[in-house]
């Protein structure tokens, strides 16, 4: 594989949002919760520039990817204006937290996974998220509803394919949804690389590979899904496939804490989730006051969701390194984290380490 980290540029996530605009669905509530990400205006840091070229057709990361390029701070305001209603069908282990990460960042959860109402709620819900950790039989019908509507309704929904690979039959599921083409596709690093046919498999849940090791399996089968790949692990990436190119983010920070509490990554997906929905919201409201009335562009599509994971993703990295800074093992970490992704701040958001770079697949092979 390609050594992603030349020519990578370094940018803060800080943001100058004061005053962005709500997706146009406020409520009291969600202006109560839009105070918690407050509004220090801090500037943009391009850290360690080079030559390297981060501009891609879809426009990420522009110019250097500046802050104000990438807008982190905005996204998590607009996920507290807009509150996104996101359906999750997920494993028992995580639903209750799962569900406080929603809350916490400002979106609403509704964990309704029976075939009887999967489908009608999901013509209410902003975004789904599947996760078939525990899948029952009922799971497995309502997901295959509830992503047939958020297909017709071109509303966004992210497929967390844990321990894909552990049994022949999860593994057969996993990949028929994969093939639904999910908005985004967010694991660990050996679920992703099995998913996308370059290994073996984790531990159960548990990941033994390293992020670094799978970004190029990632880039593949964002080229197979169209969507967005997210790996988590000790250094995030994001990654997305534009012609014979992968532009992937890398977000450092966190705690190596999270690993030992079940469920950060299952709702890191629910977020994700959010994420996205609030950037659909944003797209809506653009072309609602925009003179361009007509759909939007696959590229500017891929752009803003690319931008919408990196931003969700940010966000937990931020609240995992404060949270530890808290915390005295996994028990106190689980509670402080979900009060630090409700109390973080746009300069804390904007400490986040995020690293731009672009690659050829054939880069990514060698
Ligand atoms: N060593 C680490 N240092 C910092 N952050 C980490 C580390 N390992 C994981 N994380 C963070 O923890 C979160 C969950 O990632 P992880 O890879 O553990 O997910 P997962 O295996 O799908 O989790 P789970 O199955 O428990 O839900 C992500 O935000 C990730 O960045
Ligand atoms: C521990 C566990 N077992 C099945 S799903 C799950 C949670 C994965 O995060």
């Amino acid at each position: 594989m390609a050594n992603t980290s030349e020519g990578i540029v370094t940018v803060s996530t800080a943001s100058n949002a004061s005053t962005a605009p709500g997706p146009g669905q406020q409520t009291a509530a969600a202006a109560q919760r839009a105070s918690a990400v407050t509004d220090t205006g801090a500037s943009a840091d391009t850290g360690a520039s080079n030559s390297t070229d981060t501009s891609t057709s879809t426009g990420t990361a522009t110019g250097a990817g500046t802050a104000d390029t990438l807008g982190i701070a905005d996204r998590a305001r607009a996920v507290r204006e807009g509150g996104p209603l996101v359906q999750c069908i997920t494993n028992t282990v995580v639903q209750q937290f799962a569900a406080n990460a929603l809350l916490a960042v400002g979106a609403a959860p509704a964990m309704l996974d029976h075939e009887a109402d999967a489908a009608d709620f999901a013509h209410v819900a902003s975004a789904l998220n599947v996760n078939l950790g525990t899948a029952t039989s009922h799971q497995l019908l309502a997901a295959d509803q509830a992503i047939g509507v958020m297909a017709e309704e071109d509303k966004p929904w992210v497929l967390d394919p844990v321990s894909v690979g552990a049994s022949a039959y999860r593994t057969s599921r996993i990949r028929a949804l994969t093939a639904q083409r999910p908005t985004a596709v967010r694991g660990n690093a050996s679920e992703i690389a099995l998913l996308a046919g370059a290994g073996a498999g984790g531990r159960g849940v548990d990941s033994t590979d390293s992020v670094d090791a799978v970004v190029g399996a990632a880039a593949r089968l964002a080229r197979d899904t169209g969507g967005i790949v997210a790996v988590s692990g000790e250094r995030d990436a994001i990654v997305a496939a534009q012609g014979d190119r992968a532009v992937i983010a890398r977000v450092s920070g966190g705690s190596s804490l999270m690993p030992l509490v079940i469920g950060t990554g299952c709702s890191l997906g629910a977020v994700l989730a959010a994420y996205l929905a609030a950037s659909r919201a944003d797209e809506a409201n653009t072309r609602a006051t925009g003179s361009d009335a007509g759909s939007v562009a696959p590229e500017e599509r891929l752009h803003n969701d690319f931008t919408a994971a990196i931003a969700a993703h940010a966000h937990f990295a931020a609240a995992g390194h404060r949270a530890a800074l808290a915390a005295a093992g996994p028990g106190t970490f689980a509670p402080a984290f979900l009060d630090a992704l409700f109390l973080l701040d746009a300069e804390e958001l904007g400490a986040v380490r995020i690293e731009l770079a672009t690659a050829t697949f054939e880069e990514l092979r060698a």
